[in-house]
């Protein structure tokens, strides 16, 4: 089989393609596994989809299924483009619905599903966090110290309410304010280098404490640049991703 791994602001994938669908639990773990695999947060099986240019299968590096993943639509999308397996400006079904990305080199923009509010705001372990779907659910909490990312609170937090864990700091600079952020992912138990949707997750806090502009500019703990853009009423996902190699198992 031949395996592609690819980086998406550091948030890392193995990605392939299949005629035949299967349930691809067990080979996301091997392949996942840093030790005895590729190594990378999640997997991507791409397989065909009537009614839209492909589906996927995605899992996280521990073999649970996520309904959505906003780092893995744009690697995704890079790679079905480089096979031929769909147009530069592509629609995909994920278990969130379905996903609109488009390529420009390795610039890829994704269109996210609309966010949906699932707590109003609430106070735990000394912070106020925001609990919204943005594809998956996601805790956030605003802080002025990004360097006091706690595991043991993050992994206490994760478990208690079933989502991923996201600390972030808003920053003047002279170009306007952007966000900072660092997360810990179900599925990986632990902090990546980055996640989409809980990039999106920090940024509609922001904005909507009118923190930050409706087109932000948001950087992960791997520190590449996303811009996350608010236009009516869609949320808008952009930065490079990185094809890292492929390999014949
Ligand atoms: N890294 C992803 C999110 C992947 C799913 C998440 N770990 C979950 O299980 O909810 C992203 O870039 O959005």
């Amino acid at each position: 089989m031949t395996y592609t791994k690819y980086s998406a602001s550091g948030n890392d994938f193995v990605i392939f393609h299949s005629f035949v669908e299967k349930d691809f639990t067990e080979d996301a773990i091997k392949l996942c596994n840093r030790t005895e695999g590729i190594g990378a947060d999640g997997f991507v099986a791409v397989l065909p989809c009537d009614g839209a240019d492909f589906k996927w299968q995605f899992r996280n590096s521990d073999g649970s299924d996520a309904a959505m993943c906003g780092n893995a639509t744009r690697a995704v999308a890079h790679y079905a483009y480089n096979n031929n397996l769909a147009p530069a400006h592509m629609k995909f079904l994920t278990e969130a619905g379905l996903i609109e990305s488009k390529v420009d080199g390795n610039i890829v923009e994704t269109q996210m599903t609309e966010p949906k509010i699932i707590k109003e705001p609430f106070e735990q372990e000394g912070f106020t966090w925001f609990l919204i779907d943005t594809g998956v659910p996601h805790l956030v909490a605003l802080t002025d110290d990004l360097n006091n990312y706690d595991h043991d609170l993050c992994a206490k937090m994760r478990y208690e309410h079933n989502a991923n864990v996201n600390f972030a700091k808003v920053e003047n600079t002279p170009s306007g304010k952007i966000i900072k952020v660092r997360t810990y992912e179900r599925g990986v138990e632990g902090e990546t280098l980055a996640c989409g949707t809980g990039m999106v997750a920090c940024f509609l806090r922001a904005l909507d404490l009118g923190l930050v502009e409706e087109k932000t500019f948001v950087y992960p703990k791997s520190g590449e640049e996303l811009t996350i853009s608010k236009i009516n009423g869609k949320v808008y996902f952009k930065g490079a991703v990185k094809k890292v190699f492929t390999a014949t198992i």
